[in-house]
């Protein structure tokens, strides 16, 4: 391992100088202090490797090796490599150290032990008293109770002979030879996993294809259906929600449920739940008569759902090998259970992941695969860390408003887009490359100039650009696969969410749940309910000969809601828009000038 670091440059962001400087700070140590935030910062940098410039506050040497040598060094005795799974994890373009790692190996060793416990079925999740068990999902053997490892084979034997009869054509719909179409319907946990295994794996003609409504957009929702156009008759409807109350996805199957009726087909013939037993959609399921229903588990959360029916069902409709897909995740995170960190990879990424944002999110995290069919694999990782890390407090209950931003899309697309800023402008960041190594399908590469492929300029632009960041000490974490399969796509997925598992424990948070979604949630619904009254009010005024336009005051005084007045002037905005609503005088550009009233009297709701 290198452990001289040749090169201490030392600018860094002003900021970091305030959140790390806190008056509990004994002496300017400037960057690594002893306590942020009720935590411990593992880092400390000694005054002696501290100098100043005229333009920069300095704060801390990056620790990034520069002489090409060492360099190389470090690149090789840090290399993991996973030989079943062609996988590789190059950490070396991340300046951690040998102080930092053993100040850390204490930690991590908790962390090993937590998720030790965890796969043999602690509460995991304090708050929702919860087991959390998404490792039994590839390796059912280890769940701690025998009827729970039933139950997942189960469900996965169930999940191939349906998605068999399907593609056979046994399963059909009314009227048809089989099914061509998959609409899924769900949102978060219930889409993202999908949704980014169906653009890695799914063939170019897959059995059937898949397409997806996860938000209550109208328009959205008309496009996807627009676009089914006559072959709604032979889709298979899947609506995915864990709890089986998801607004958003209740939404989107009541509007499908219309668009089969408008066309005369029975939904109940062509739909099938993905949900936990006995939820709304469970029940509604079961007593519609829908094709099929299969199990959601309580101790498998949304976010961590890939390998349950929620990702493996529209996966082995569309054709891909899911059995691959679960042997993928289950090698990795048997390489995960080693407590030797240099050996596990989730640990290893952990461990970057720390000190790269100091343990607080300080940087965020720019996921860049260089392959279009890994496009989706930041936008999934969006929901696997931020709703996992982005908690207000710790397991101890101190205020720590931890996190870490994902984002990124793919390369070399953002090289032409973002990455100038990410090599020249504010260091806020680090960077995640995934490579794949092979190209393109045997036998079909060939040269567009002497000696060099599309491919090599990929793989160049890649080298190109991890390079020119590292220049400008942007550290960077490489994941390498050999290819995107199932196998490794599963591998991928397990990596991350032990990853995420570990970092969790090393800053002390429920990675588990997610109580600030809660809080949106009820804030649309108490907007919803104002509507109502909003819209009861209006109706008795529009009720009346003649007819009585009300201004905005008016309608906020006669809801009981002055201090709502914002909101009721946008829902009419909203409604007007919408042709709900008319504006008699004034208009929307002038909020004080407006007075509304509603196209039609509804005298029946008067007397509600
Ligand atoms: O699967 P569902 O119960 O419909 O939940 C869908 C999503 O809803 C919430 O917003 C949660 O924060 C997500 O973690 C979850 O994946």
């Amino acid at each position: 391992m290198a452990s001289s670091i040749s090169n201490l440059s030392l600018k860094l962001n002003p900021q970091r100088l305030t959140r790390h400087h806190s008056s509990s700070s004994p002496s300017f140590y400037p960057f690594r202090t002893t306590q942020f935030r009720g935590q411990r910062v593992a880092r400390e940098v000694p005054p002696t490797t501290l100098s100043t410039s005229s333009n920069d506050v300095v704060l801390r040497p990056t620790g990034l090796e520069k002489d090409p040598r060492a360099l190389w060094k470090r690149y090789v005795d840090w290399l993991y490599q996973h030989k079943e799974l062609g996988l590789y994890l190059d950490v070396s373009r991340v300046g951690f150290t040998d102080e930092f790692l053993k100040e850390m190996e204490p930690r991590l060793q908790k962390a090993f032990k937590d998720m030790e416990d965890l796969e043999k079925g602690a509460i995991a999740n304090p708050d929702e008293g919860r087991m959390v068990g998404h490792y039994w999902l590839r390796n059912p053997n280890l769940a701690p109770k025998a009827f729970l490892t039933l139950q997942i084979k189960s469900c996965l034997d169930q999940i191939c002979q349906f998605a068999d009869k399907v593609i056979s054509g046994k399963i059909k719909p009314p009227g048809k030879d089989s099914f061509t179409q998959i609409l899924s319907i769900g949102i978060g946990g219930s889409a993202l996993g999908p949704q980014f295994v169906a653009e890695a794996l799914a063939p170019d003609n897959p059995p059937l294809k898949i397409r997806f409504i996860d938000n209550t957009d109208p328009a959205g929702i008309d496009h996807q259906i627009a676009q089914l156009g006559d072959e709604l008759a032979s889709t298979l409807v899947i609506v995915v929600s864990k709890s089986g109350g998801t607004p958003e996805t209740r939404n989107g199957l009541l509007e499908v449920q219309k668009a089969f009726r408008e066309a005369g087909l029975d939904f109940s013939k062509q739909g099938v739940a993905i949900t936990q037993e006995n939820s709304l959609l469970d029940n509604t399921a079961r007593i519609e008569g829908w094709l099929a229903r299969f199990p959601m588990f309580d101790w498998v959360g949304g976010r961590t759902s890939e390998m349950s029916a929620v990702g493996l069902l529209a996966a082995a409709l569309q054709g891909i090998d899911i059995r691959e897909m679960l042997a993928g995740a289950s090698l990795m995170d048997e390489a995960n259970r080693t407590p030797i960190v240099k050996n596990n990879p989730a640990a290893l990424l952990a461990l970057c992941w720390y000190w790269s944002t100091d343990g607080v999110g300080s940087k965020d995290m720019v996921v860049l695969p260089y392959k279009d069919s890994l496009l989706l694999f930041s936008r999934y990782l969006q929901q696997l860390v931020m709703e996992s890390l982005g908690k207000e407090f710790d397991l101890d209950g101190n205020r720590v408003n931890q996190g870490l931003t994902v984002y990124g899309n793919k390369g070399s697309t953002d090289q032409h887009a973002y990455i100038q800023q990410l090599r020249d402008g504010v260091h806020n960041f680090f960077v995640t490359f995934i490579e794949v190594l092979r190209d393109r399908p045997p036998g079909h590469d060939w040269e567009l100039e002497p000696g060099v492929t599309c491919g090599d300029y990929l793989f160049g632009f890649l080298q190109g650009t991890r390079s020119a960041l590292y220049s400008n000490d942007r550290e960077s974490i490489t994941v390498t696969v050999q290819e995107v399969t199932p196998r490794t796509v599963g591998a991928l997925v397990a990596l991350y969410e032990r990853a995420v598992g570990i970092y969790a424990s090393l800053v002390n948070i429920n990675a588990y749940h997610q109580p600030g979604v809660e809080a949106g949630k009820k804030a649309a619904g108490e907007i919803l309910a104002l509507q109502k009254r909003v819209l009861s009010v209006l109706n008795e005024a529009s009720c009346k000969d003649p007819v009585e336009p009300l201004s905005l005051e008016e309608i906020a005084e006669q809801c009981h809601a002055p201090a709502e007045i914002e909101m009721i002037y946008k829902i009419i905005a909203h409604m007007a828009a919408n042709d709900r609503a008319v504006i008699a005088e004034g208009s929307c550009g002038s909020p004080r000038s407006i007075k509304v009233f509603l196209g039609e009297c509804n005298v029946d709701e008067m007397f509600v």
